[in-house]
């Protein structure tokens, strides 16, 4: 919270208060964006708002954009354009919409053509676009990445990206502090990856709910930039919205000869260093959560279940739910197993597995192949393993990895070598699990149907992978001898950038596709009784009476509110229908009877109420509040909320209320589940019951009120602050010079954009386009 004016500070108050344009009373504060990067799934209805609204993107200099999600990781050898190479319709209207909109708006965009393509959170810090004491943010929730060069990244929604393209700004709050010290030496075997599933296993997925949290301690301070980003990445798995690992000499040396750096040795950098180099938490300065872990008892991780916080050692078993401490948790537990197709007892190492997948924003960058590849070196993929997949991180990891030989490796030994994208890690490409496979992987979500409806996925690090592929089931790396590697200290020299790629790279990819299995057919009637937001502003919000829908579940994810097969849409409505999709659709498109919205007298709720903690974790999907909002549902109510949904409600007029007495929960939950109406009154900040009677009242606080009631669109209010704004970025280019340009679209001494943009390169679509970047 707060810290007393003048007190030592932290790594994150000194970033935060660096960025601040202005302050409300109420501690709304606006807060200026260095960077945005931007991808094809998040970013459509950002740009047609923008383009309802006649508005211009405000820094296409501090913004970056790829394709990623959607995109197939065959090989690109026959690659033409994104328009014959994406077979799937909705994948490549996404990825389309993109390549008009850089166009449209000027930004630099590496498109499938390009090297330099690749997951958003891994071409970033590759670029050099990732800078320490930066703002970055990216439609995304695993942006908090970028916390790993001490910048202060965190996922938005898509009416955020709408709101940072059009203000580089963002309305927001200050969040608590948190710290996670590692200390002590990392046994063999362990790798950054174990040390953050290990954390989340004790804090638990909405731990850091709130909060910003700092890794240090010596074992943090003795890792790689590479590892440091693994383990910043899975900070949103531990509930926060950001990590963060204040910048030093491996940090500098990482950026050394990044295109988009500061150049090495000049005066800018010198500069630059300097400032990076204040940018650590002063002695004293106050967390408001600590957590001390001795890295000797961080052993090789692996999940369960089908939250990232059921992690066990790879030596343990599958618990005994009869074990856990309530009866909510209990019947979660058994849950999980059922869906994870495990009997408590069962030592982990003789769980068989089909597939392998490595690669993902958490471990699909060099140092993770180089890991890997050591283990695998000379050895054969099970016959057990249907699928064992390398897909590296970008183009660039590629290449390198290309270069060392680590694909001969892997080829060898029975992988497939694919090409760079986001792949298996959610399947929104042809990458998936059939129902009931089960995957070892190196990702970073175990949801219900992450990799692909029905699929079972253990979390682990590169070399658990690698050892689980050579042994067919999850296996302990430790066990097949002392070439697993280590966490190295040194990060790789910066990879050779080269111009853009005509010349495809052969590979022995046989080009196979699988089929999209869990591609639901979209014939349900949508209630739709809801005016979307469009960019004149929202509905108001003031009194909402209704059928409220009683849900006992608790950390339900975006995954299982909207899963990712409906992420491929480009318009904000039309969603109802995939609300809760698993939950409430059997696999032949029947209605599960039990689903509390299938029942008669929910069909019209518009009010769910949650009567477990930490609704909306995971992903940062607007479509989940899109969903839930064209289904009818304008109120939820719960105990807690994960931050990066809580706030696109709001974005889009509705409302999201916390209920943390459990007897006022209670009450309101009798009344659900009796099937009567209740009344949201904003106005007086009360929850009342059909006839009018008070059950309770509840917080919400006074700008985001405001907004509701009055149906405000904050990117008008916030364009209202142009010259606060402008002077914010005059003071920057003066203090911080390099953050203006990005290397790619010079600007002047006085900040301005010394030519007119130029969109980037190829579009794939046949463009021809000079190069406008300077590397
Ligand atoms: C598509 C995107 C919104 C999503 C996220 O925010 O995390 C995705 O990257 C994921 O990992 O689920
Ligand atoms: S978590 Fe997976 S889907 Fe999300 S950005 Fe990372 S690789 Fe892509």
């Amino acid at each position: 919270m707060p810290t007393a004016e003048g007190g030592p500070r932290t790594l994150y108050d000194k970033v935060f208060q660096d960025h601040i344009v202005d302050e409300r009373l109420d501690g709304t504060i606006l807060l200026y964006i260095d960077r945005h990067l931007v991808h094809e799934v998040t970013s459509p209805q950002a740009f047609e708002g923008l383009k309802a609204a006649g508005r211009k993107v405000r820094r296409p200099d501090c913004t970056l954009a790829t394709t990623d999600h959607n995109v197939p990781t065959t090989s690109r050898k026959n690659l033409k354009n994104i328009e014959t190479f994406v077979e799937e319709e909705d994948s490549r209207l996404q990825c389309m919409t993109l390549e008009d909109n850089v166009k449209d708006f000027g930004i630099t965009y590496f498109g499938l053509g390009d090297k330099r393509q690749g997951i958003v959170h891994i071409i970033g810090p590759e670029q050099g676009f990732t800078l320490p004491g930066t703002t970055v943010v990216c439609g995304d929730s695993h942006t908090s990445t970028h916390g790993a060069f001490g910048a202060l990244a965190f996922g938005i929604g898509t009416s955020e990206v709408e709101h940072v393209l059009a203000t580089q700004t963002l309305i927001t709050k200050r969040s608590k502090n948190m710290r996670i010290q590692v200390d002590g030496e990392l046994a063999t075997g362990v790798s950054s990856k174990d040390i953050i599933l290990h954390a989340i296993g004790q804090i638990g997925t909405a731990g850091g709910t709130g909060a910003v949290i700092e890794f240090c301690g010596s074992a943090i301070e003795a890792l790689s930039m590479e590892a440091r980003m693994s383990i910043c990445n899975m900070s949103i798995e531990g509930g926060a919205r950001a990590g963060m690992v204040a910048p030093d000499q491996v940090t500098f040396e990482y950026l050394r000869d990044r295109p988009l750096a500061p150049k090495y040795g000049s005066d800018e950098w010198n500069k630059a260093v300097s400032y990076w180099k204040t940018l650590k938490s002063d002695p004293g300065a106050k967390y408001d959560i600590d957590v001390f872990i001795d890295a000797k008892d961080i052993t090789p991780s692996v999940t369960w279940g089908t939250s990232p916080e059921d992690v066990v050692p790879i030596t343990g078993s599958v618990p005994d739910p009869e074990m856990f401490a309530t009866a909510e948790k209990k019947a979660a537990g058994y849950r999980m197993l059922e869906y994870m197709g495990l009997t408590a007892g069962t030592s982990m190492e003789d769980i068989v597995l089909d597939k392998v997948f490595i690669g993902s924003c958490t471990n699909a960058r060099i140092e993770d192949l180089r890991a890997a590849a050591a283990v695998v070196k000379g050895r054969k993929v099970a016959a057990n393993i249907k699928r064992a997949m390398i897909v590296p991180g970008s183009g660039l990891v590629k290449e390198r990895a290309e270069a060392e030989g680590l694909d001969k490796i892997f080829t060898e030994a029975g992988f497939e070598w694919r090409e760079a994208g986001c792949s298996m890690c959610l399947g929104m490409n042809p990458d998936i699990l059939s129902p009931k496979e089960r995957c070892a992987s190196t990702s970073n979500r175990n949801f219900e149907g992450r990799q692909g409806a029905g699929g079972r996925t253990h979390l682990v690090s590169p070399v658990t992978a690698a050892a689980c592929a050579i042994v067919g089931k999850l296996a302990d790396v430790r066990k097949l001898g002392d070439r697993n590697a280590t966490p190295r200290r040194a990060s790789p020299p910066p990879m050779e950038v080269k111009a853009h790629v005509d010349e495809r790279v052969e590979t022995d990819d046989d080009d196979e596709r699988e089929i999209i299995g869990d591609q639901p057919e979209d014939n349900n009637s949508h209630t739709n009784t809801i005016a979307p937001r469009t960019s004149a502003g929202l509905p108001k919000f003031t009194v909402l009476k209704g059928i409220a829908a009683p849900m006992d579940r608790a950390n339900v994810d975006t995954d299982a509110i909207i899963p990712k097969q409906f992420l491929k849409t480009i318009k904000r409505t039309g969603l109802g229908s995939a609300l809760f999709f698993a939950l409430r659709f059997n696999h032949d498109g029947s209605e599960k009877p039990d689903f509390v919205l299938n029942q008669e007298r929910y069909r019209k709720s518009k009010i769910l109420v949650v009567t477990g903690p930490n609704f909306g974790c995971g992903s940062s999907r607007e479509h989940a509040p899109w969903a839930l909002l064209d289904f009818g549902i304008k109120c939820v109510i719960a105990p807690s909320y994960a931050d990066i949904f809580f706030n696109n409600t709001f974005k889009n007029g509705m409302l999201p209320i916390a209920i943390t007495n459990k007897a006022d929960l209670d009450a309101i939950a009798t009344e659900a589940r009796a099937g009567k109406e209740i009344e949201v009154d904003l106005s007086n900040q009360v929850i009342n019951d059909a006839s009018g009677k008070k059950i309770c009242s509840f917080d919400v606080e006074e700008f985001r009120k405001h907004c509701l009631v009055n149906g405000l669109d904050d990117i008008g209010l916030t364009m209202q602050m142009e010259e606060k704004i402008n002077a914010f970025e005059k003071r920057m280019t003066q203090n911080t010079p390099w953050l203006n340009g990005s290397g790619y679209l010079k600007r002047d001494k006085s900040g301005k954009l010394a030519a007119k943009a130029v969109p980037v390169p190829k579009t794939n679509r046949g463009d021809v386009i000079k190069e406008p970047l300077e590397w």
